[in-house]
């Protein structure tokens, strides 16, 4: 998957959050300043909800047959009607949470110019940066980002893996085997949640496609005028969200049209269904639109990792999923076309799953069937 030419992009002055906080903490850049249809409505107005569903992990991985399916039919409810939950119990050491959290903080505590030798190119969406910027008056998001390709090696720019903190690296490649062992079980169960068996997308997906982004967002005087991260679903198959341990509320979910805001269990990871899984689902299991919100004196650190099949299959809903009930509302395509397709278009709302979408329009002839 090739960026785009860098000479074709003219992305404008991009502030570095972190340092505007640090230089002119009252000020925010009109850059960042969002429409009003756009700015967020923040607590105490909003309910604060902790109601994204609970998956106990050990009960799938190793609980009686009984509590396996009951706790399949949790996560079918779960995928179903919110397309996020938090997973406990996952195995992930703590002190490896713990870890990565350090680490990515100790990334982001480091001076501007020290992180600039990993500074992301304009159209691209490895190093430190902000990601999605693809004109001079898209507005900017309140955050910096440091992502990382991580498998399969070929997505891997060795010269944007950081040599300090000292003990970066290392612990991205432990932490992502820890998480990628967590992904293939999960999709796993979520298979047979569909009535599927349950190495059917480990056998679809060939090569696996793993990236991992930090997001940094600074406090912000003003969270009312801005955005953390624009609204967005994933682009994977399944996304696995870990928030810094103290910091704050910051994730919203679109439910209802409402946005719901994510109070995070500690310890527990959070997990989304990505565009992948509603193509393959054809609509059964939807990604959700998301954002993140800012606060006025509280820091807050994501560590997201986007796990995805390879590039080179071809995906189209899988046909136990589609009737006369259900008519096909994807076409086929190739997943590399649709990285490419999302890596290079600003994030907004589900905006980018439309390069899958079959038209109303066809659909009806569909459904009609041959005149
Ligand atoms: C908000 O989404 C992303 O930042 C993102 C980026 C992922 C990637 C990298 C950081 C490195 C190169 C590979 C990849 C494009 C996966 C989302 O990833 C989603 C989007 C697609 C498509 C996908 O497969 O994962
Ligand atoms: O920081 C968050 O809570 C959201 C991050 C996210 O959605 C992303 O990186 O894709
Ligand atoms: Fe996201």
């Amino acid at each position: 998957m090739a960026p785009i030419p860098i000479s074709s992009i003219k992305v404008g002055q991009i502030d570095d959050v972190q340092e505007l906080r640090k230089t002119k903490p009252t000020i925010i850049p009109e850059r960042f300043v969002r429409d009003m249809a756009e700015r967020p409505t923040l607590a105490p107005a909003m309910p604060c909800s902790s109601d994204i569903p609970t998956i106990n992990f050990s009960k799938l991985s190793k609980g009686s047959k009984d509590e396996l399916k009951s706790e399949i039919s949790q996560l079918a409810a779960a995928c179903e009607h919110w397309g996020f939950f938090q997973v406990i119990n996952h195995g992930i050491d703590l002190s490896l949470l713990e870890s990565i959290e350090k680490v990515a903080k100790d990334f982001f505590m480091l001076p501007l110019e020290e992180k600039k030798k990993y500074a992301m190119a304009p159209g691209t969406v490895q190093g430190y940066g902000q990601a999605f910027v693809l004109s001079e008056d898209q507005k900017l998001d309140w955050c910096n980002m440091f992502a990382l390709g991580v498998e399969p090696n070929f997505i891997r720019n060795p010269l944007l893996w950081p040599t300090e903190p000292e003990k970066f690296s290392g612990t991205v490649e432990v932490y992502s085997k820890e998480v990628r062992k967590l992904c293939e079980n999960l999709l796993k169960y979520i298979a047979m949640s569909l009535g599927l068996k349950g190495d059917v997308f480990e056998k679809m997906f060939g090569e696996t496609v793993q990236a991992i982004r930090m997001n940094y967002y600074p406090p912000c005087s003003r969270p009312d005028l801005v955005l953390g991260l624009s609204p967005h679903s994933d682009g994977s198959a399944l996304t696995v969200l870990q928030q810094g341990k103290d910091t704050s509320v910051g994730l919203h979910i679109l439910k209802d049209d409402r946005w719901v805001p994510v109070k995070p269990i500690p310890n527990a990871l959070i997990l989304n269904i990505g565009d992948t899984l509603e193509v393959l689902t054809n609509g059964k299991y939807k990604s959700v639109e998301h954002r993140a919100v800012t606060h006025k004196e509280k820091d807050r650190l994501s560590i997201v990792t986007f796990y995805a099949p390879s590039y080179e299959i071809e995906l189209a809903p899988m046909e136990e999923l589609v009737d006369e009930n259900n008519p096909c509302k994807y076409r086929r395509y190739n997943h590399g076309e649709y990285s490419k397709h999302y890596v290079t278009n600003k994030l907004q709302g589900k905006k980018t799953l439309e390069f899958a979408k079959i038209s109303n329009q066809k659909l009806e002839l569909v459904n009609e069937g041959p005149i």
